[in-house]
């Protein structure tokens, strides 16, 4: 059986096997590799800490989300596309890995903050936008 997601250390190995599929998918890597040129040293324990901050509460998380990618956005657009295969790519990666509340919930922030990122990046007077 599986194991919920209890600590810091699954939420590493969460984000870890996560990120290892993003920088290989066909859909939306080159956002990290080409785009974003992204320094993964510092945006892997940066994403430690964010989703640590959602379960636990911990408030080490500092940072801008909704800012950041409104800046990728502009250099490069963020479809729905996009957002739905980083969604896939993230519920099917806590799936294989945990079962448990705490996975539910992690799922559940993860719908709910991709949604109010598209929302924020596609602006109801922008033609891309979802709504
Ligand atoms: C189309 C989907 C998405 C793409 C392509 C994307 C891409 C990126 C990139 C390139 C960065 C900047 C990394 C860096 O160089 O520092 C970033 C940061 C971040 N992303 Fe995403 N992202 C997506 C969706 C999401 C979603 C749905 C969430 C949360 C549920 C999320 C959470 C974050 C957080 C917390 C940061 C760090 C922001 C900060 O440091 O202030 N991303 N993302």
């Amino acid at each position: 059986m599986k194991m919920d997601i209890a600590n810091r250390a699954d939420i590493q190995l969460l984000v870890d096997t996560f990120y290892t599929k993003v920088r290989a998918d066909a859909t939306i890597g080159y956002l990290f590799n080409d785009v974003a040129r992204v320094n993964w040293e510092l945006h892997l324990p940066r994403m430690y800490e964010f989703w640590e901050n959602i379960l636990f509460q911990t408030g080490s998380f500092k940072g801008n989300p909704m800012a950041a990618h409104v800046q990728l956005h502009q250099k490069s657009p963020l479809t729905a596309g996009h957002f739905e295969q980083w969604l896939k790519l993230f519920l099917a990666t806590v799936d294989e890995l945990f079962e448990g509340d705490n996975a539910e919930l992690i799922k559940q922030r993860a719908r709910s903050i991709a949604t109010m990122m598209q929302i924020k990046v596609h602006p109801s007077n922008d033609p891309r936008s979802i709504l």
